[in-house]
């Protein structure tokens, strides 16, 4: 039987997918998880497939100049930089001075500093300095889920024709689609997020799809 929708995916299946990839054994990955191991920054970085999908959408859309929006440890932004030529720019957005600092040595340690640059601050004072170097070809935004709809509008503003937007976490740990919402600050997150994705699938600058990632994965193309 085949899974009818994003909850049905199993557990074995998701196993099969990591095995058949064995993303975890790249040695620059696991440098990165040493580092940020031995720093302390906390375990929020994205799963290895998902990193394998932002290299491959940044390879699809041959991505020269790429925005990330949190960079924590730098995990993500090592598989965007390795989809850029060597002439490319990721610049990443990051409000930690100990977040920013740990995926220093990391890019440092990984001979990829000539093409990332990470902006400290919050992303929402640090992106209008962006703007001179864009138009983008991908904006990866995974920050504060509450400035989700503010990225969005300054990302489709700066994105190209045929550039992408993507976001991570809309599913709100499979809790998006609750009829019954919890209490606390989970029902503002699911809000927010329910909020954020209606905002991408109504832009008609946009064309939006949801990947059945375990997190949940907005990738819009921009007309
Ligand atoms: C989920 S983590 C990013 C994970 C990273 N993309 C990866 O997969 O390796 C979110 C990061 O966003 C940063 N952050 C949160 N709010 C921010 C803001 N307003 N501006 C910039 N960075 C922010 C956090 O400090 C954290 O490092």
């Amino acid at each position: 039987m085949r899974p009818k929708s994003y909850s049905n995916l199993s557990q074995s299946v998701s196993q099969y997918v990591e095995n058949l990839l064995q993303i975890d054994n790249d040695p620059n990955l696991q440098q990165v998880m040493q580092i940020a191991k031995k720093r302390g920054t906390p375990p929020l970085q994205v799963v290895p497939t998902d990193g394998r999908n932002l290299e491959v959408f940044a390879r699809t859309v041959q991505a020269r100049k790429i925005v990330e929006i949190g960079t924590l440890c730098g995990y993500s932004a090592v598989f965007l930089a390795n989809a850029l030529p060597e002439d490319g720019k990721l610049y990443t957005c990051e409000h930690s001075t100990h977040h920013a600092a740990v995926a220093s040595e990391v890019f440092q340690n990984l001979g990829l500093s000539h093409k990332i640059e990470i902006k400290i601050g919050k992303a929402l004072d640090t992106l209008p300095s962006l703007v001179r170097e864009g138009p983008f070809d991908l904006i990866f935004i995974d920050a504060d889920k509450a400035n989700y709809p503010k990225y969005f509008d300054w990302a489709v503003e700066n994105l190209r024709s045929g550039g992408l937007l993507i976001a991570d976490n809309v599913f709100v740990f499979g809790f998006v689609g609750n009829e019954e919402l919890p209490q606390g600050e989970l029902a503002n997150l699911i809000l927010a997020m329910r909020n954020f994705n209606e905002k991408c699938v109504k832009d008609k600058r946009l064309v939006t799809t949801f990947l059945p990632t375990g997190e949940g994965m907005m990738v819009a193309v921009k007309k």
